[in-house]
C-alpha cells in the first residue's frame, strides 16, 4: 500500500514556513556505480520516495501493474510547497522560494531560508552556487537592491550584514580574522554575537565579493560523499532598516533581519568512514541538526506551543532563536540526491522536511514609531491598572462566596502577593 504524507496542500495561509525539495541531478560516481533512482518528482508539488518499479506516470495519474514476486517498495508520497527536479535552474529556485520571503522583509517581517540535506545533496549549489550561475543568496541580495531603488521616493533605506560560521560548536565570524565568539541574549536587542563585524554594501555585487570570500574562510574538508564538503553551518544575515520619508515628526522605522543559511551536512558516521577529529565534526553537526530538528518538532508541535522551544540546545538554534518560529518567515531548502546510493540520507531529509511544514508561527510586523516607546508605556500602564482593577473586583467576589475563613485568607494573601509582583 502506498503511504501519503500530508494530503493537503502545503501551501496552507495559516503557515509562515514553505518546504521545497529540490532533487539535484546524478552525479558521475552514481551513473558508474549503477545505482537505481529512487526519487521520482510528480509535478510541482508531489515526489514519490522508492516508487514502486512497475509503475508508470502519466501526469500525475498512476498506472499500476504489479508484480506480485517482487520486494515491496517503500512507495511513500510526498507533498511540499513546492518540487524541484533535476533540470531546475536556480533562478527557478529563487523565483518559486526566496523572492517571496522577501516581500516579508521589506514589509518588516524576520525571514530565514535555510538549505537541508546529506553531504552533497546541493546545499551549497542552491544556497552559494558559483560566480556563473549565482544561487538564492546572491539573488537574493540583488533583487532586494531593486526593490530599495524601486521604492527611494518612499523610503529610506539602510542595509548591513554579517556571515559567519558554526564550527564545532564554535562562532566564528567568517569575514574577519579573530576568535570564537560568544553567543548572548539581549531583553531588547535579542540575540547578540559579541565582536561580529557588520557591513554596509554598496551594491549586491559587493555582497557576492563578501559572500566569495567568506566561503573560502570556511571549514571545508573532503568526505567520501563530497570532496569539497562543508563542514560547519554558514549563516548569512542581512538587517534592513526602512524609514518612511514623510513630512511627519513620527515616521514610521521598521527593521528586519533575512538569514540565509547553508547548513552542514546531515549524514550517517558509517556512511562517510570518518574517524578522530572528522568524527568528532560529525557528531557535532549531528548534535545541532538534531536541536534544529527538535526546534522544529516543538514548534510543530502546538501542545509544546506554550512550553519550552529548546533553542538552547546547540548554538545554532540559539542563533535562530529569532529568525525561526514566533515572529518570522521561513523557508527551507531540502536537497536530495535522486540516487539510491543515499537511500537512506534522502529518506530522512524528507521525513525531516515533511516535519517542518507543521509549524505555525504567528507574525507580527517589527514596525515601531520613534517615539513609540513614551506612547506604548502610558498606554501599557492604563491597560495593567485596569487588569488589576478587574482582578481586585475578582478577588472580592470569589472572597465574598467563600464559606471556609482561613482557606480565605491564604487564597487572598497568595493573590495580593501576586499583585505586588
Ligand atoms: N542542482 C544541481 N545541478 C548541478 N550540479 C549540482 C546540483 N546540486 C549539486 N550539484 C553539484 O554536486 C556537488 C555537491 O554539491 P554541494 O557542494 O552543493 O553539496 P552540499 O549539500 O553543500 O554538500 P556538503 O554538505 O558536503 O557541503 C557539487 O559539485 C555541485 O556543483
Amino acid at each position: 500500500m502506498s503511504v501519503i504524507y500530508s494530503i493537503a496542500t502545503a501551501s496552507n495561509s495559516r503557515t509562515n514556513v514553505g518546504v521545497v525539495v529540490r532533487v539535484r541531478p546524478v552525479n558521475n560516481s552514481e551513473k558508474l556505480g549503477g545505482f537505481r533512482n529512487v526519487v521520482q518528482v510528480v509535478d510541482s508539488h508531489m515526489l514519490i520516495f522508492d516508487p514502486k518499479e512497475d509503475e508508470t506516470f502519466f501526469g500525475s495519474q498512476r498506472v499500476r501493474n504489479r508484480n506480485i514476486n517482487k520486494k515491496a517498495n517503500k512507495d511513500i508520497t510526498f507533498i511540499f510547497d513546492h518540487v524541484f527536479n533535476e533540470t531546475s535552474t536556480q533562478e527557478e529556485i529563487f523565483e518559486n522560494t526566496t523572492k517571496g520571503v522577501l516581500d516579508g522583509l521589506m514589509n518588516g517581517f524576520n525571514c530565514t531560508v535555510f538549505a537541508y540535506g546529506a553531504t552533497g545533496a546541493g546545499k551549497t549549489h542552491t544556497m552559494l552556487g558559483s560566480q556563473y550561475d549565482p544561487g538564492v543568496m546572491y539573488r537574493t541580495m540583488s533583487e532586494l537592491f531593486k526593490r530599495m531603488d524601486d521604492a527611494k521616493e518612499e523610503k529610506e533605506f539602510s542595509v548591513a550584514f554579517s556571515y559567519l560560521e558554526v564550527y564545532n560548536e564554535q562562532v566564528r565570524d567568517l569575514l574577519a580574522n579573530v576568535g570564537p565568539l560568544a553567543v548572548r541574549e539581549d531583553g531588547c536587542k535579542g540575540v547578540v554575537i559579541q565582536g561580529l563585524t557588520m557591513h554596509q554594501p554598496k551594491s549586491a555585487e559587493h555582497i557576492l565579493q563578501a559572500l566569495d570570500s567568506g566561503n573560502r574562510n570556511r571549514t571545508q574538508h573532503p568526505t567520501d560523499m563530497n570532496a569539497t564538503s562543508s563542514r560547519s553551518h554558514a549563516v548569512f544575515q542581512v538587517y534592513l532598516r526602512q524609514k518612511e520619508k514623510t513630512a511627519s515628526l513620527n515616521p514610521n522605522v521598521c527593521i528586519a533581519k533575512m538569514s540565509l543559511i547553508d547548513l552542514a551536512g546531515s549524514e550517517r558516521a558509517s556512511a562517510t568512514n570518518a574517524t578522530g577529529a572528522r568524527l568528532r565534526e560529525g557528531q557535532n553537526i549531528n548534535r545541532s541538526l538534531l536541536a534544529l530538528g527538535n526546534v522544529i518538532n516543538a514548534l510543530a508541535n502546538p501542545k509544546s506551543k506554550k512550553s519550552h522551544i529548546p533553542y538552547r540546545d546547540s548554538k545554532l538554534t540559539r542563533i535562530l532563536k529569532d529568525s525561526l518560529g514566533g515572529n518570522c518567515r521561513t523557508v527551507m531548502i531540502a536537497n536530495v540526491s535522486p540516487s539510491s546510493k543515499s537511500y537512506d540520507d534522502s529518506h530522512n531529509t524528507l521525513k525531516y522536511a515533511n516535519r517542518a511544514k507543521e509549524i505555525k508561527s504567528s507574525l507580527k510586523s517589527n514596525v515601531v514609531s520613534l517615539d513609540s516607546h513614551i506612547g506604548q508605556y502610558a498606554l501599557i500602564c492604563e491597560k495593567q491598572q485596569q487588569e488589576i482593577l478587574q482582578l481586585k473586583q475578582k478577588l472580592k467576589e470569589y472572597e465574598a462566596k467563600n464559606t471556609a475563613p482561613e482557606a480565605l485568607h491564604t487564597i487572598s494573601l497568595q493573590k495580593q502577593t501576586e499583585f505586588k509582583r
